[in-house]
């Protein structure tokens, strides 16, 4: 019997020969992440100092200062404050502040590798699947013992194998192909499944573009979504400065999947998830003309370079509509000095649209672009729930960048076909 994805990086997380969905394994940790919201704030702080162990590993622990970045107000700063306290105190080194969504910082600073388990306090940790490594969200309270032993019990995944194949049409980007998907699995269909993603669509695209899709696993109720390792991977992973010469980890042949879905990428048009669940997909052309407030394009989804450069594409030379807010949070630091430097930020802004600092904060209505009773706003992120980004009251679709981009010029939902 052949082994998934999940199944073998668990097993050898475990010590053992094999593994198969159902099976519950004690499982070594190789990084542990956490942000400012489930991190190390009081409670996990207060409960290791009784403790008095000390962390099992200061090197596999990263931390990121994100949500609350930059602070809104007192009681954001002190939270800030503390997570970069207790990383001092710990001799946690890999901490990192106001540069970007935690997911991003993640990747991009090389702290994920392809055959790793990693666990973090965040739901959309599952993105660094996109990589070949088993990730997932854990509390804050599971994250104690993680800190202490290095060690966490998973139970083995089933899989659902989710094939896309064809080229992806102009005017679709690796956004629409999850949220069809997600359309068709149902919010809660894949509730404690892993989603392995294969097909030629896939292996064609870059990690830009994987990560935006093995980021929204969890909201299938997915505990990890996965890509199989290739070149791609091995040269994202180059760009790091990270040269080793990783396995192409992928599922065998015969390895058992509890359920395999098949997508026909051609016959993909631009869509969006509507108001107030992120499985309420539809195609744009079904709600071209509603009118929105503001657009945002940013998070750990959907800020990423090519979203910013495909998103210029749109709005090179054009304006925004009159009363339109298009705010833009590249997904990190990183990101926000390639798109400066190459001309991309300029374009945006030319157009009409505000550049924020790389944060949180939009994308859960925290701080720097809440929206108000009665708005609707259309956004490259992941959630789409009553109230996410302010107001209970108000009304967000998801969708890509491009189509973020197309509906900014227009003030209300438009196909971004026509743009490009
Ligand atoms: C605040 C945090 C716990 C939360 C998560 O776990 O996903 C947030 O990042 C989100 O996207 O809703
Ligand atoms: S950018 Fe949004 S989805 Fe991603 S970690 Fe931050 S709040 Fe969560």
């Amino acid at each position: 019997m052949g082994m998934t994805m999940s199944e073998k990086i668990l097993a050898q997380a475990a010590g053992k020969a094999s593994a198969k969905a159902g099976d519950i394994l004690w499982v070594k940790v190789d990084k542990a992440m956490m942000d400012d919201v489930l991190g190390p704030r009081v409670e996990i702080a207060e409960k290791l100092k009784e403790l008095n162990v000390g962390v099992w590993d200061k090197d596999k622990i990263v931390v990121i200062s994100d949500h609350y970045t930059p602070p809104a107000n007192a009681t954001q700063a002190a939270i800030v404050k503390f997570t970069r306290d207790w990383c001092s105190a710990y001799g946690v080194d890999n901490y990192y502040e106001f540069v970007g969504p935690c997911h991003q910082i993640m990747v991009e600073k090389g702290h994920v590798l392809p055959g790793q388990i990693i666990v973090g306090t965040d739901s959309h940790t599952c993105m660094y699947g996109a990589l070949g490594s088993f990730s997932t969200g854990i509390g804050s309270t599971e994250m104690l013992g993680v800190l202490v032993t290095g060690e966490i019990w998973l139970k083995v995944p089933e899989t659902v194998k989710v094939e896309w194949s064809g080229n992806l049409p102009k005017g679709t980007m690796a956004k629409d192909l999850v949220l069809k998907t997600i359309g068709k699995v149902g919010h809660v269909g894949a509730t404690y499944k892993a989603i392995e993603y294969v097909g030629n669509t896939i292996e064609n695209m870059i990690m830009d573009e994987r990560m935006a899709i093995t980021n929204m696993a969890v909201e299938m109720g997915a505990k990890a979504g996965l890509i199989p390792v290739d070149n791609i991977t091995l040269e994202y992973l180059k760009e790091r400065n990270i040269n080793q010469n990783f396995d192409f980890l992928k599922s065998d042949k015969e390895a058992h999947f509890c359920d395999e879905l098949r997508f026909n990428a051609e016959e993909l048009e631009p869509v969006a998830a509507c108001p107030h669940e992120v499985d309420n997909v539809t195609e744009i052309k079904n709600i071209e003309g509603t009118k929105i407030d503001q657009a945002y394009i940013g998070s750990c989804t959907g800020g990423r370079y090519n979203d910013l450069l495909m998103a210029a594409k749109v709005l090179e030379g054009k304006k925004i509509a009159k009363g339109i807010r298009l705010l833009v949070s590249p997904s990190s630091k990183d990101i926000w000095d390639r798109c400066a430097k190459d001309g991309i930020l300029q374009k945006l802004s030319d157009a009409g649209a505000v550049i924020l600092s790389p944060t949180c904060g939009v994308c859960l209505g925290l701080h720097s672009g809440t929206i108000a009773p009665g708005e609707v706003c259309i956004s490259s992120t992941n959630r789409n729930f009553i109230g996410r980004m302010g107001s209970a009251d108000s009304q967000i679709y998801l969708a890509s960048p491009i189509s973020v981009a197309a509906a900014a010029i227009e003030g209300k939902i438009a196909d971004p076909r026509k743009y490009l």
